[in-house]
């Protein structure tokens, strides 16, 4: 039964999956302070959050069983992905569940922004009609610039299009081709600042945008205007903004995020007359919430019960199409790779793999990830060694990871060989490939091929080729009650060196391996489990 902890607020139709899941119990503890969450974090194995909750290098150490944080929305600024890497904790967001919402509430401030709605509001209600003071102007054939062009930046340029508004935009992935599809100009951040009425940010907050609009951006700005920022406080320096206001070069701006939530009390944002503001609400809407909830709660169940997820933030992102020629060879990956480090039996300096036929012309990094994760997960633990962390864990252990790709591939259609390099400059090979209607295959061990279905309790026995050693090798199994499902035989020339692999049906204990090497002309007998 996996546990799953709720510490912020999420919306209940999102997690019921969930909680309707038969192997998952799902908590809810919102509220709790860091001493407190470490003191819990330990019980759980998935931990879920929106931003509220910090989920510190102290919560990650005293996650014991922490497989995943599920992040409901984009930002994983409260998620210290370095410490979760380095301990295999996979972080996932979801990415796309509040980009239309977002994008909303960006018009709206907007909107707000450009005719004074919060302000002429306070009046009203205070009393005073007011209508001389709040002038506003129209979004129509003013110049919007967009920095930031991903998820919520393109649907925003979009949206300003029907405002009948003119668009600048810039983003270091933006090309001209794109540019032009998206009927917005390609613009540097300089003739935004520039030639822009309105200027709305959706990056996210780096070493590289914060503070990317500052005293440079605002002592050549177009006077009159409008600033919006629903994406992360700290891309517009507050400061700054505050004093290009009282300058008379800003008109006005409108911020749903500051460089320290929740702001002082004496925060100069609060109190400016021509500065809106609200709290965080960008992602704030029925829709999104559940969105989100759904999202994170699939991928969520999806790493608990180890099947492939595609939202992890501490890994790099894989296009759709490239998983799905890559997701069937992940089993095999990790067999083979667990099968290279259980018969090799010393200790590995470089993991080599060779992708050939099929796999040869494709980006194969997530498929080497779980050759790696089956090579360490041997020695290390499976509970240590995943998927995020078995390259650090590889590099950290100075063990090189080395890929080749061939296009010939020795009369298969897909082969996948990794060969374990060891401190003596010993080399185990073993190769694989998927079978068109008969599922994975080993199909080579070091010279030796074979053809074996790499599952359950198998002993790889290394041998001299002479007549009576399968007999022997039956008999003393099954005088230790040891019944064998099936056995292959490979040799290169007769009379040679030669390996014989025993699927069978239980674990085997030690001293029948060591029984088995004291057979005349058995050279060792390993243990494989898969
Ligand atoms: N206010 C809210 O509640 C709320 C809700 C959702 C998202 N967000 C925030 O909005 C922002 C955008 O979210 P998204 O989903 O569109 O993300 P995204 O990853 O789809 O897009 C971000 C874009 O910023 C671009 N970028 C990075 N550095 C840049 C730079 N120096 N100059 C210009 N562009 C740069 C990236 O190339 C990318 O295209 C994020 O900061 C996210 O956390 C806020
Ligand atoms: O409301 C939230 O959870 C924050 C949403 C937003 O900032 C995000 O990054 O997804």
């Amino acid at each position: 039964m996996f546990k799953v902890l709720v510490s912020d607020p999420i919306s209940d139709l999102g997690i019921q999956q969930l909680m309707d899941a038969a192997d998952v119990q799902v908590e809810k503890k919102t509220g709790l302070g860091e001493d407190e969450l470490a003191a819990i974090i330990g019980e759980y194995d998935a931990l879920l959050v929106r931003s509220q909750t910090r989920v510190t290098e102290k919560i990650m150490e005293a996650g014991s069983k922490l497989k995943v944080v599920g992040r409901a929305g984009v930002g994983v600024d409260n998620i210290d992905l370095e410490a979760a890497t380095k301990r295999g904790i996979i972080v996932i967001n979801a990415p796309d569940g509040n980009t239309i919402t977002t994008c909303e509430h960006t018009f709206a401030m907007m909107m707000a922004l450009a005719r004074h709605i919060p302000q002429a509001y306070a009046k009203t209600i205070g009393g005073v009609w007011d209508r001389k003071s709040f002038l506003g102007v129209e979004l129509r054939n003013k110049t919007l610039g967009v920095l930031g062009m991903g998820r919520i930046g393109s649907e925003v340029a979009k949206r300003a299009k029907a405002f009948g508004m003119n668009i600048l935009a810039f983003d270091p992935f933006l090309t001209q081709e794109r540019a032009e599809k998206m009927e917005v100009k390609l613009a540097s951040v300089d003739d935004i600042v520039r030639n822009a009425d309105f200027m709305t940010v959706h990056t996210p907050l780096t070493p590289d945008t914060r503070h990317m609009i500052s005293r440079p951006q605002f002592e050549v700005m177009k006077k009159g205007m409008r600033i919006v920022n629903c994406a992360r406080g700290g891309i517009i320096d507050e400061l700054a903004l505050v004093e290009a206001i009282d300058e008379g070069i800003v008109a006005g701006a409108a911020f749903d995020v500051f460089e320290s939530e929740p702001p002082q009390k004496d925060h100069p944002f609060l109190s400016h007359p021509k500065i809106i503001v609200t709290p965080h609400l960008g992602a704030s809407t029925v829709e999104a919430q559940e969105n989100v909830a759904i999202d994170v709660s699939e991928e969520v169940l999806h790493i608990l019960r180890n099947e492939p997820f595609k939202n992890a933030v501490n890994m790099p992102p894989v296009a759709a199409s490239v998983m799905s020629r890559l997701q069937p060879y992940f089993a095999i990956g990790e067999k083979l790779g667990s099968f290279a480090a259980q018969s090799a039996n010393q200790a590995v300096n470089e993991i080599h793999v060779d992708y050939a036929g099929d796999l040869s012309d494709v980006d194969t990094l997530p498929l080497t990830r779980y050759i790696v994760k089956g090579v360490l997960a041997h020695h290390l633990g499976d509970e240590n060694v995943n998927i995020v962390n078995g390259m650090h864990l590889a590099k950290s252990r100075d063990i090189n990871v080395v890929v080749t790709q061939a296009s010939k591939s020795k009369g298969f259609t897909n082969l996948l060989t990794v060969t374990l390099k060891t401190q003596n400059d010993e080399e185990t090979l073993v190769a694989g490939t998927l079978l068109n209607g008969y599922g994975e295959r080993i199909v080579q061990i070091n010279k030796f091929p074979v053809d074996v279905a790499p599952e359950g309790h198998q002993i790889l026995i290394s041998h001299h080729d002479k007549p009576g050693m399968i007999g022997s090798v039956g008999t003393l199994l099954g005088q230790n009650d040891v019944n064998i499902a099936s056995m292959q035989v490979g040799r290169k020339i007769i009379g040679g060196e030669a390996i014989m692999i025993l699927t069978v049906d239980k674990a085997v204990q030690k001293d029948v391996l060591t029984q088995l090497t004291t057979l005349p002309g058995l050279n060792s007998a390993i243990e494989i489990t898969l």
